[in-house]
């Protein structure tokens, strides 16, 4: 049974982003208990007891230990972030073939545990494995998400807030589709201070004339790549964005949010997983919300769902 026990939450994968994930979790004290597991235990226990270490200054006490698949019957999430660091100048979906052989074993020993709970998917390529897990674990949908456009559309949010000067916390809207180069910014759901974004931009012609939608999307989906080119790896924006994921679904704080999660249906799709605004409870993913996309804005999301289900083929 899905728990709202907030007793524990398991990483499996202690690399960079695993790592500060935990962090994550633990800085916000989300849940009792932490444990981390990697197929380099030393890694896996270094990063316990570093975390660990600053138990006296954190605001509550999340406990982190290792441990291993046993310890996931009784979890209420597990967050799989195995795979390796994104190489330069590549894509998410070139890295279906380094990473679908470790995600089919770890949610094969996952599920061996008897774990009930809900599978967060971060690995790349994200939408694909959300769907690789989905199928593998034979969870409901709900039980199996990715972390899906989430961090694009914090990622849009942000770029807007550099490119206006406005808090970014004041921007509402999604991108949708595939966590990678198909993804988009839906501008018809975008709005700042609640007025549609275009519509600010031309009644504030004065002050952001320089603004554009175009470059503000290409810079959104350019993001990660940049930071890979930069610093090898993206840690931060995801490890918040997980952070956010498990709070949301841990508290049943019922927030929407664009995470992968399986179309049946919705805006026409079948058997794919996608970034879409979904409202996440203490079970996993609900709702998707049907937004009222533009013509053209559907014909970009069917792309997305078109390339997504070609990378699934196969794959069983
Ligand atoms: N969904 C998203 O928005 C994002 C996804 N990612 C993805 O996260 C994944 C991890 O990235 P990093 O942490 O930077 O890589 P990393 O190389 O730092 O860490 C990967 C970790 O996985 C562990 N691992 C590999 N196979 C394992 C197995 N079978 N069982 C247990 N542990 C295993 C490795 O020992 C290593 O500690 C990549 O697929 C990357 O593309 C990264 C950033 C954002
Ligand atoms: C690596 C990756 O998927 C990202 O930072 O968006």
């Amino acid at each position: 049974m899905v728990t709202m026990n907030r007793n524990r939450v398991v990483i499996v994968g202690t690399g960079q982003v695993g790592a500060t994930a935990a962090f994550g979790i633990v800085t916000h004290g989300l849940c009792n208990e932490l444990v981390l597991i990697d197929h380099f235990g030393a890694k896996a226990l270094g990063e316990a007891h570093d975390l660990d270490d600053g138990s006296e200054f954190q605001d509550r006490h999340v406990k982190v230990r290792t441990g291993d698949y046993s310890d996931c019957k009784d979890a209420d999430i597990v967050v799989i972030t195995v795979g390796r660091k994104p190489p330069a100048n590549s894509t998410r979906l070139a890295e279906l073939g380094f990473t679908v052989g470790l995600v089919g074993e770890v949610v094969a020993n996952v599920m061996a545990s008897g774990f009930n709970g809900v599978i967060v998917m971060v690995s790349n390529p994200v939408d694909v494995m959300a769907w690789y897990a989905w199928k593998r674990s034979g969870l409901p949908r709900t039980q199996v998400l990715g972390t899906g456009t989430a961090l694009d559309t914090s990622r849009l949010k942000t770029i807007i807030g550099e490119e206006t000067g406005l808090d970014p916390r004041n921007v509402g809207g999604f991108v949708m589709g595939e966590h990678g180069d198909s993804q988009f910014a839906a501008w018809s759901t975008v709005s700042l201070g609640g007025k549609p974004f275009a519509r600010f931009l031309a009644d504030n012609q004065d002050r952001f004339a320089s603004v554009s939608t175009a470059e503000i999307e290409a810079k959104t989906r350019m993001r990660g790549n940049e930071i890979v080119a930069a610093k090898g790896g993206t840690n931060f924006g995801i490890a918040s964005t997980v952070a956010g994921i498990v709070q949301t679904i841990l508290w049943d704080e019922r927030r929407i949010v664009p995470v992968s999660t399986l179309l049946d249906g919705e805006y026409g799709e079948h058997d794919v997983f996608l970034g879409v605004p979904t409202e996440l409870r203490a079970n996993g993913a609900n709702e998707i919300v049907e937004l009222e996309l533009t013509e053209e804005e559907h014909a970009k999301l069917h792309h997305s769902a078109e390339l997504v289900r070609s990378y699934c083929q196969g794959l069983l």
